[in-house]
């Protein structure tokens, strides 16, 4: 074992972002899957981006180099192929990974949810009785191999082996999967790589003893591999916990902390005295600039036989830089770092605890003053204390007497047909959007665009005889970010791009300050909708988790006040559009399961405001105005009980793909659903007898009277075609099933 150093270099980062500066990688993806370029052509994209962050990171003075953190697609999927997981059905496909990734005409991909609490997708292993695991370790070999002819050594990063099995729900599995990794070990040491970076974000979960004794084997096994690198296990998004412990008592030589989210309690201090500990002080998940102070006390609080400068999690979840957002109000730059910006402060934080340590020959921080990029670094006064404790507002009257109140104004027909509230967004669209931005069309003729849209959307529902429309959200370029446009106390970026899956990027906005609602919103366009039409157009809103969840937030309030803030200016929109006369109004939230604490113990109280944060947005309705929601995923088991608090008349929900397990979930609430029935996610088409055999399962559950019929969620990613034919068969499908109802 002479091969292992004992010393780590003193500033890192655990990751970095990969879809590039200008989303080359989403360009060079799509180019590639259209055919207009070829496999080599992406791949030297995907090799200069590689190269860029290297340059990069050296260039700022960053001590250690990961390498591995860059992926065509994700790197839970890399590790798949990695470990040979790959299923047989897409071995022969023209190619395996991407037809994994998106599917093929034949074959859907593999599924996708969410890394942990963080809004990047990534691909569910897939790991079965026919699973062989199997070594294949070009991909980081070739980026160590590829940094070292650029000049750089690097530690290549790995999702480690429990995360691994645990996010491929297949433990079981552990004994097979290790024997790949000390291969992968072996194989690092013969390149002569000093570190190997195990990511196990998985062990900041609540874990069964089991599971604990599983991190055990693994990594006292991986310890006794007999020539290999050091091993470095990382954690992200909040605290080991009992991890910890059983992690310092395993051979590993330097263990990751998210010290943003977490500490280490003064009993595990000890335990880590033979470690060297890789400290994330850097937060990797907000664009906060770091308080020195804060993040020299957390470093100078360990004990360790090194302690490493590094960031919470890999840099990933931020943009890339400042440099491109010039426009962002000099006082609110002044308070923020992207990726490029968090490089600078790990190295200036490592420098000042060098400074530190020689000043006062001792483990002590040395005066912030000295790191040059920290030293402008101004704490502004946080406004926990002028913020009142939200008011208490009315709650709505009991659901029959709204149901009551509802029948008689709205009549609907039993199984009221309607769509979650985007169609197609075409590209004249975004174009004229982009052209506002740019001074080419004035907004007068960008509203009259947009007018025209609505008008088209009306019609075509109209002709599919929809019972409740929607104008289509052709204003939006997204659901959060509109609403972040139009309400005080958010800033919106110019490239701020992250990565949320492929070749898929949001744009994240910034709240940074206390949110209000100068003007009524999306009145205007609801209004025009219902001119047009004698049915009932829905009012359309994102909800107040949402909004939060799908941006930066401030980090000097607690979420639940920001959370409350943002519910209060919602209720303000749902109060003018009840005034205007919408009688029907939606307020998504996708993102409630998103939020949700890892731990449980936190997740109780996180419901409990949650709810009714969504219940001050939506409480002011009168009884007569029909209130909806719309979530969508489907894995809702943990969050159920929630949902019903949310106390919604109607409730959309994602579970073409997952039906029955959904269905018999929901059935307890009392009140208005809709399953959904066409699966927006694929180009297909059902056909009328597939949506009424969802319909009759649906009526199989619940009573027909709470039954509504709707797609799985909103259209804006298909085509006018697709979805014309879709809900020309969804409508025939339930005008069948009406047929058949006794009055
Ligand atoms: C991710 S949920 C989307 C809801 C939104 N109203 C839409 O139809 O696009
Ligand atoms: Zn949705």
């Amino acid at each position: 074992m002479s091969s292992i150093p004992t010393s780590f270099p003193a500033s890192t980062v655990l990751g970095y972002p990969r879809i590039g500066p200008r989303r080359e990688l989403k360009r060079a993806l799509e180019s590639y899957w259209s055919g207009r370029s070829t496999r080599a052509d992406l791949d030297r994209t995907g090799a200069g981006l590689r190269e860029q962050t290297w340059r990069q990171l050296a260039e700022l003075g960053l001590a250690g180099l990961p390498s591995n953190t860059f992926s065509l697609y994700d790197h839970v999927l890399d590790t798949a192929v990695l470990l040979g997981a790959v299923p047989a059905r897409y071995r022969d496909a023209p190619d395996p990974y991407f037809a994994m990734a998106r599917g093929t005409d034949g074959l859907a991909p593999l599924r996708m949810t969410k890394w942990f609490d963080t809004n990047y997708h990534y691909l569910v292993p897939e790991i079965d009785a026919d699973t062989v695991f199997k070594l294949d370790a070009s991909k980081p070999l070739g980026e160590v191999r590829e940094a070292r002819a650029l000049g750089f050594e690097t530690r290549p990063v790995v999702v480690g082996p429990v995360t691994f099995l645990l996010l491929g729900s297949a433990l079981d599995r552990l004994d097979e999967v290790l024997g790949c990794y000390e291969e992968l070990l072996g194989a690092l040491a013969a390149e002569g790589v000093a570190w190997v970076q195990l990511d196990e974000p998985a062990l900041v979960g609540d874990r069964t003893a089991e599971e604990l004794a599983a991190v055990r084997v693994a990594y006292e096994r991986l310890g006794a591999v007999a020539e290999r690198p050091g091993l470095f296990v990382s954690s992200s998004f909040g605290e080991l916990g009992e991890s910890l412990p059983v992690l310092a008592g395993t051979p590993v030589e330097a263990i990751g902390l998210d010290l943003v989210r977490g500490s280490v309690p003064v009993a595990d201090l000890g335990g880590l005295g033979g470690k060297i500990v890789v400290a994330g002080v850097v937060s990797g998940r907000d664009v906060w600039r770091t308080s020195p102070e804060r993040a020299l006390a957390a470093l100078g609080a360990l004990r360790a036989s090194q302690v490493v400068v590094s960031t919470s999690c890999s840099l990933l979840h931020v943009p890339y830089s400042l440099a491109d957002e010039a426009e962002l109000e000099a006082g609110l730059r002044g308070r923020l770092a992207f990726a490029e910006e968090k490089v600078a402060e790990v190295v200036a934080l490592a420098e000042a605890r060098l400074r530190g340590t020689a000043e006062h020959g001792g483990a002590s921080p040395g005066p912030v003053e000295h790191a040059g990029v920290l030293l402008d670094h101004d704490e502004h006064e946080p406004s926990v204390a002028l913020l009142p404790e939200p008011v208490p507002v009315e709650e709505r009257s009991p659901y029959p007497v709204r149901a009551a109140a509802q029948a008689g104004h709205l009549r609907l027909p039993p199984l009221p047909t309607t769509t979650i509230g985007s169609f197609p967004q075409t590209g004249e669209l975004r174009a004229a959007r982009a052209a506002v931005a740019s001074g080419a069309l004035s907004q007068a003729d960008y509203e009259r665009r947009v007018e025209a849209e609505i008008e088209r959307v009306i019609r075509v529902q109209e002709r599919l005889g929809l019972d409740v429309l929607v104008h289509g959200e052709p204003e939006r370029n997204d659901m959060v970010q509109y609403f972040a446009e139009h309400l005080d106390g958010f800033a919106v970026t110019r490239n701020g791009w992250v990565q949320s899956y492929g070749s898929r990027c949001t744009r994240p906005p910034i709240l940074h300050g206390d949110v209000s609602r100068p003007a009524p919103i999306t009145v205007r366009w609801a209004t025009y909708a219902q001119s047009l039409t004698t049915q009932p157009v829905k009012g359309m809103l994102t909800g107040p988790v949402t909004i939060v969840a799908w941006s930066f937030v401030r980090d000097d309030l607690p979420l639940r006040d920001v959370v409350f803030q943002v519910a209060d200016a919602i209720r303000e929109e749902v109060r003018d559009l009840e005034a205007a006369g919408t009688s029907i109004i939606q307020v998504d939230e996708p993102a409630l399961r998103e939020l949700l604490p890892l731990r449980r113990a936190a997740q109780a109280d996180y419901l409990e405001w949650a709810v009714a944060a969504y219940r001050r947005a939506t409480s002011g309705a009168g009884d007569r105005t029909q209130i909806h929601t719309h979530l969508c995923y489907s894995d809702a088991d943990q969050i159920l009980a929630a949902i019903d608090g949310l106390d919604a008349d109607v409730t959309t929900i994602e579970s073409a793909r997952s039906g029955a397990r959904i269905l018999g979930a929901v059935s307890a609430f009392g009140r208005g659903l809709g399953p959904g029935v066409y699966d927006i996610h694929s180009p297909r088409v059902p056909s009328a007898d597939e949506v009424e055999a969802l319909l009759g399962r649906a009526l199989g559950a619940l009573p027909v009277e709470r039954v509504w019929v709707n797609p799985d969620c909103g259209l804006k990613t298909r085509t006018y075609e697709e979805v014309e034919a879709s809900l020309a068969n969804v409508v025939t499908a339930t005008r069948r099933l009406r047929s058949t109802l006794t009055t």
